[in-house]
Formats: structure tokens, C-alpha cells, sequence
């Protein structure tokens, strides 16, 4: 057809997928389309052609509704439809883009669809939105108001019985079942959960509030009435999903109640890297797609990777090769390269973090921006060596997915104990310190500094000073600790882990996700190790922080070059030069906690494939040989020996460069046999001292 230049650009599967019920140049609504998109297959160009050759074939873009897994991609995905329409339409392309006014995330849709039928449904329609902080506040409240959280054995902290009422609503699987497989140590409470759950939805009626799941809730129930979900259904021709394999069973029963039949129903998405099950994202919602309709949908895969190199894909296939369950296919690329892909093996987490300094900066030397370099790690406290040894050596950095380790309040509070215990008139960190204390207000406070500060030996004065009226026990261990600070009797490291001890139960109290917090204290820990001493770890972090403005730590001037630090999930989408992936050995990847189901190794296996696809041209895939562990199972903190990741079998090692770092030099190894030969019979000695 005349005027559709931009379909050349398409190679054949991507075509099909974008031209799909349109007949001789006109728009139709369609069988149901499912394009499984493979990494880096262009998946979001398909997606935005999709869109804009609709368009240009006469559909009309307010009946389009375009549903994406953030604003961010439905802003980008605007972007590019009215930049592919305009090769077209020309000047009109604006105007059509614009009125693609359906485009947005599952939750924003829902409200706005909520808003419009809110009378019909008798909510008033001026309801307002809690956000996830705002919507564990409530049930807090609530769950003081029932007494629950003055039982005897520890009822749920907030946050865990907002993620378990969140699972039940988003799984639409009942509560006894969500207990049973995800909070197994939440099971004896269902009667009260239940109960809490249904005071929740009362005080949220009662408020006039919907939270973030209502969104998709009350969008569901609509959609459960046939009338309704009629009406509702018929405002869009075309209903277009990308991140298909990242809903969850509420967003599937929406979009088949509005498209029964499947009519006009695009999907888009790729199995392999569905990795938000902890959302209560289902994968079978993409792999059941195509039988999900009366009459079965097309499917379209697409193949062809246009990002990585060969060997990079070569790996990364043969990692997600043994998933249990999936749509068959397997990426190839025309990007030959000699680079395999290395699996380097280093001694510990120091190690790793020096490695990536020195490669990051070798790929540097050889034009290789920061920013087409990124570090991908499972966990957010992964990355706390790194950070610290690349703020040492002034590299510039961004995290993604979680703060930045040095920035977080937990970080932050037991470096101001520190910091008060060494000096006591910091009014900074003890201002800081002083309102952790339950009862302890600003005002107490500063009285507190205030005695402090006037008295010639400020933690003598701390340690004879009145409890402030209404601070309770906590301020004895308070001062029992910072006693225990003052007179080193402990010595450096070990008076990090006496503030720990001390922290810890504040830490509880006052985070709900306490546990990963602790993994991230543990780690300080570790880092503190390898300071000579209290003075020099304080002053090396203090002298030289991350970030000199850590409270608004964003992105950096654009003009500014910086290496990426990311999650894996917050990886999701993107791709770089060069990509490093940290911890790649069993407990990590996968992680502790997915070494259960089938269901859960698998998507933990996928994670790993998302990071490794990532990568156009180089990738390092991390193997510390030893790590170190947060005491689970009341096994205490050790250090453990890891295994190389179980997702890279060692069938799989041909595909990879092994090697070990640092490289030993023949000298080097001649000294350290020299040291080793030296044999000192310690004991004799010791004992010869007194003989
Ligand atoms: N037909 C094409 N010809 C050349 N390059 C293409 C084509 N389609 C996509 N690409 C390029 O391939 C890369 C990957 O595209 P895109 O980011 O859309 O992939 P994706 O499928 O969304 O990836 P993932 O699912 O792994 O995040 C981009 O750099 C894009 O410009």
C-alpha cells in the first residue's frame, strides 16, 4: 500500500504481527493475536507499529486502548506511534497520537473507567487513591483497633498482611490457599487476617477510599456483569497489552470479560522473562492465550534478536533451554562476535567488586561510555561492596531498584550511632539517634544534647543523666551500648555488631521489611572489616559519601557520564553494552528463597535469562566462591562456600570463557610459595616465653 514505507523497516514476523486484520488497507478487529516476542526481537517497535498502522488504516485511535506495564512505556510507545504515523499522516499524525487518549497502566485505566461508571456501582465518585504506604498506615490502624498487634506470638507486621491481602485480590485464590503456599508462618492467623481484611474494606468504604488493587478489583467485579462488561468492552475496537506474561489473574479476567470472544485483542509478551509472580503474575496467562477463546487466536513469535551477539544469545538460550514450561523458541542473530561470554570466578564479594572496577574501566579506556555499562544483581543489598569500592575509586554511579546501600535510613541510623559514639557532640547523629528511641521526641531530644554538650565528658554525662519523662526501656540499652562503644572494650569490627545488636529490634519495629534490611547491615559489616579501624571507617565513608546529596538522589545531569546499578526486575526492557551479573552461585541466583517449586526455581531461572539478555556485545557473569550469609534458620552469620548458579550446568561451559581473577603472575605465585614455606611452630614459641 501506498504511504506504509515503514512496514519495509519490519522484517517478516514483525509485519505479520503488525498488519494482522488489516484487509486491503482497512482496520478490522481481529482474532485474537498473541506475538510472543523473544529478548530483544523488538517487541516495543512491533507494538508501536501495531498501533500506528492501525491508525493509518482508518481505526479510530480513541477506540484504542493500549494497556502497558508502566507510564514511562505507555509515554514512550505515544511517542513512537505519532513518529511512525507521521511518515504517513504527516502534520495529522499529532492530532491522531493525541487522541490516543486510552493508553496507560492497568491501574490508571481502571480508575478512570471506575470514576465514569462510579454511580452506576454506587461509589461515590470522588473517591480518592491510597498508595501502598498510605494503604499499609490504614490496616495498621485497624489491626491496633482489633488488638492484634498486642497478642502474644507476633501477629503480622503491616506491610506482610498488606502483601498477603494484596496476593489473595490480585491471585483471586482464597486466603487459606495464599497462606498455605506463600506465608506459611501466617497460617494460624487466617481467622484473624479475615477479619482484618473485612474491617479494611469497611474503613475504606467508610473513608471513601480505593487502594491500589480496587483498581483492578472493582474493574474486575464490572467486568463480571454482563451488561456492564458489554457496554465497557464495546468503547474499544482494538484492546492492545504489552507485558502480557506480567498480569496477573484479576487483569486476565478484565480483558476477557471485555473481549469474550477475543475480537480486537492484541497481546504481547514473552514467557521467558515473566518474573513478577511475586506480584501474583501468572505465566499462564500468556502460555494459555491462544486456547483461552472459543475460536483459538493467531500466534506470531518473534525470533530474531537484533541486541546481543551470538555467543551472548548462544549462553542465554541454552540457560532458559531447561525450563520446564514454555512456548518453543530460540533467538537467533546475524551479530557474530569471538567475545564468549566469561564466567569469571572470583575469591569473594571484595573481589567481584574490584574486578568490575577494573573492567569497567578497561572497557572505558576503549570508548565504552558508563552508561552502556551496567551491574544487575538479584538483590538490592548486593551491590553494597561495589558501591563502596566505586565511590572510592570516583566512579560515578546510578542505582535502580532499591536505594542506594549507604543511603538507607538503616545504614544511615547505625552509622550516626557510630558516628555519636565516636564523637558525642555530633549533634547531627545524635539528634538522629535519640528520636529512634521510642518516646523520645525532638524536643527530649535536644535537652539530652543540650546536658551533653555543656558536661566536660559528654558520654559520662550521657550515662549519669535522667531518662527523659517518657522514653521507656529502650533508653537503658541505649546507653548500655553507647558505654560499651566509649570504652572499645569490644574493639574494631566487633563494635559494629554491638550496635547491630542493639539496632536490631529497633529495626523491626520500625521496618517492615526488616530482613532484607538486615542483609544490608550484615554486609556494612563486612565492609567495616576491612577497616583498620572505627576513626578510619567513619571518616573514609563520611570524607568521601556516595552521593554528597543524598536525600535527593536522582538521576545525574545528563551530561554527566555514570555507570547503571540495577535489580534485575528494574532491568526489565532495557540493554547495554556491557553487562555484569553479580553473585551468580546457588542461594543467590536463585536466591534462598526460591530453591522450593518448580514453579518458583523456573522463574528464578529466568531472571537469569532477563539479566544475561540484557547485554549487547560484552558480558561477566560473577562466581565468588564464598559469600556472606544473614543467619537464617538460626544458623547464625557465616560465610558460606558457593556453587556456581545450577542454571548454568556444566554441560553449558563450552559457551563460556572461564576464568579465574586475579590473575596470579608467575613472580607473584613464587612469593606466595615463599610465604607459604615459612613454617613457624607458634606454640613452642608461646610456650618458650614462659620456660
Ligand atoms: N526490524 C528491526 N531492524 C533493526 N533493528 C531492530 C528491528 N526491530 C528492533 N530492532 C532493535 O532491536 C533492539 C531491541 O528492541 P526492543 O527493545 O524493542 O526489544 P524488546 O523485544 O522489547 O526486548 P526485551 O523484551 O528483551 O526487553 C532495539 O535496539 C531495536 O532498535
Amino acid at each position: 500500500m501506498v504511504g506504509d514505507a515503514y512496514l519495509d523497516r519490519l522484517n517478516d514476523a514483525q509485519r505479520a504481527a503488525v498488519t494482522h486484520g488489516v484487509v486491503n488497507g482497512v482496520a478490522c478487529p481481529a482474532a485474537p493475536l498473541l506475538v510472543i516476542a523473544g529478548a530483544g526481537s523488538g517487541k516495543t517497535n512491533t507494538l508501536a507499529h501495531r498501533v500506528a498502522h492501525l491508525i493509518v488504516s482508518g481505526a479510530d485511535p480513541r477506540r484504542i486502548l493500549l494497556l502497558t506495564f508502566s507510564r514511562r512505556a505507555s509515554a514512550e510507545m505515544a511517542r513512537r506511534v505519532e513518529r511512525i504515523c507521521g511518515v504517513v499522516l504527516g502534520d495529522r499524525a499529532g492530532i491522531m497520537a493525541d487522541a490516543l487518549a486510552w493508553s496507560g497502566t492497568f491501574h490508571g485505566i481502571g480508575a478512570r473507567i471506575i470514576r465514569d461508571y462510579a454511580e452506576q456501582i454506587g461509589i461515590n465518585p470522588a473517591f480518592s487513591i491510597h498508595d501502598r504506604e498510605d494503604s499499609a498506615d490504614l490496616l495498621n490502624l485497624m489491626r491496633h483497633e482489633l488488638g492484634f498487634s498486642k497478642t502474644q506470638s507476633r501477629f503480622p507486621a503491616k506491610g506482610t498482611c498488606l502483601a498477603i491481602y494484596s496476593r489473595v485480590v490480585n491471585s483471586q485464590l482464597p486466603l487459606g490457599d495464599v497462606l498455605m503456599r506463600h506465608y506459611p508462618w501466617c497460617a494460624m492467623w487466617e481467622d484473624q487476617l479475615k477479619s482484618l481484611f473485612s474491617t479494611y474494606v469497611a474503613a475504606k468504604q467508610a473513608q471513601n477510599v480505593l487502594d491500589y488493587d480496587d483498581l483492578l478489583l472493582v474493574w474486575a467485579q464490572m467486568m463480571a456483569e454482563p451488561v456492564l462488561a458489554e457496554e465497557i468492552g464495546a468503547r474499544w475496537d482494538h484492546v492492545l497489552v504489552d507485558e502480557y506474561q506480567d498480569t496477573n489473574r484479576l487483569q486476565d479476567s478484565i480483558l476477557h470479560g471485555m473481549k469474550p470472544d477475543g475480537r480486537g485483542m492484541t497481546v504481547v509478551g514473552d514467557d521467558a522473562q515473566s518474573i513478577y509472580a511475586f506480584r501474583a503474575a501468572t505465566v499462564r496467562n500468556i502460555l494459555d492465550f491462544p486456547s483461552s477463546f472459543p475460536n483459538p487466536g493467531t500466534v506470531v513469535t518473534l525470533e530474531r534478536n537484533y541486541r546481543s551477539s551470538q555467543p551472548i544469545l548462544a549462553a542465554a538460550n541454552a540457560v532458559i533451554e531447561q525450563a520446564t514450561e514454555r512456548f518453543s523458541k530460540t533467538l537467533w542473530t546475524d551479530r557474530l562476535s569471538d567475545a564468549l561470554p566469561r564466567l569469571v570466578s572470583v575469591r569473594d564479594d571484595a573481589d567481584q567488586a574490584r574486578y568490575i572496577v577494573e573492567r569497567v574501566l578497561q572497557n572505558r579506556e576503549e570508548g565504552m561510555a558508563l552508561m552502556q555499562q551496567a551491574v544487575l544483581f538479584r538483590a538490592s543489598h548486593h551491590s553494597g561492596s561495589l558501591e563502596v569500592e566505586l565511590t572510592r575509586c570516583n566512579i560515578p554511579f546510578v542505582k535502580f531498584g532499591g536505594l542506594k546501600f549507604l543511603d538507607s535510613a538503616h545504614v544511615k541510623d547505625v552509622l550516626a550511632m557510630l558516628r555519636f559514639a565516636q564523637n558525642p557532640r555530633d549533634r547531627v547523629a545524635g539528634f538522629r539517634i535519640l528520636q529512634l528511641l521510642p518516646g523520645v521526641g525532638p524536643n527530649s531530644a535536644r535537652r539530652v544534647l543540650d546536658t551533653m554538650q555543656a558536661a566536660p565528658d559528654p558520654l559520662m554525662a550521657l550515662a549519669d543523666m535522667k531518662a527523659p519523662p517518657r522514653a521507656g526501656e529502650g533508653w537503658s540499652g541505649f546507653v548500655g551500648t553507647m558505654q560499651g562503644l566509649r570504652s572499645r572494650a569490644s574493639g574494631w569490627p566487633a563494635e559494629i555488631g554491638l550496635v547491630r545488636h542493639w539496632y536490631e529490634p529497633h529495626l523491626e519495629r520500625l521496618h517492615e521489611d526488616a530482613t532484607m534490611r538486615l542483609a544490608d547491615l550484615v554486609q556494612l559489616e563486612q565492609i567495616a572489616g576491612g577497616y583498620p579501624s572505627r576513626e578510619k571507617f567513619l571518616t573514609e565513608l563520611t570524607l568521601d559519601p556516595p552521593d554528597a546529596t543524598s536525600d535527593q538522589a536522582g538521576v545525574p545531569l545528563l551530561d554527566e557520564d555514570y555507570l547503571i546499578l540495577s535489580t534485575i526486575h528494574s532491568a526489565k526492557g532495557q540493554e547495554w553494552r556491557s553487562v555484569f551479573v553479580l553473585n551468580a552461585v546457588d542461594g543467590c541466583i536463585p536466591s534462598d528463597l526460591g530453591t522450593g517449586e518448580t514453579e518458583e526455581i523456573d522463574e528464578e531461572r529466568r531472571l537469569l535469562y532477563v539479566a544475561m539478555t540484557r547485554a549487547k556485545d560484552s558480558l561477566d557473569i560473577m562466581v565468588p566462591q564464598r559469600f556472606y550469609v544473614h543467619g537464617q534458620h538460626g544458623m547464625g552469620d557465616r560465610h558460606v562456600y558457593a556453587a556456581r548458579t545450577r542454571f548454568i550446568e556444566r554441560a553449558m561451559l563450552p559457551l563460556f570463557e572461564s576464568m579465574a581473577w586475579p590473575i596470579v603472575t608467575p613472580e607473584e605465585e613464587k612469593r606466595q610459595d615463599g610465604v607459604r614455606q615459612v613454617r613457624i611452630d607458634m606454640g613452642a614459641r608461646l610456650r618458650g616465653m614462659w620456660g
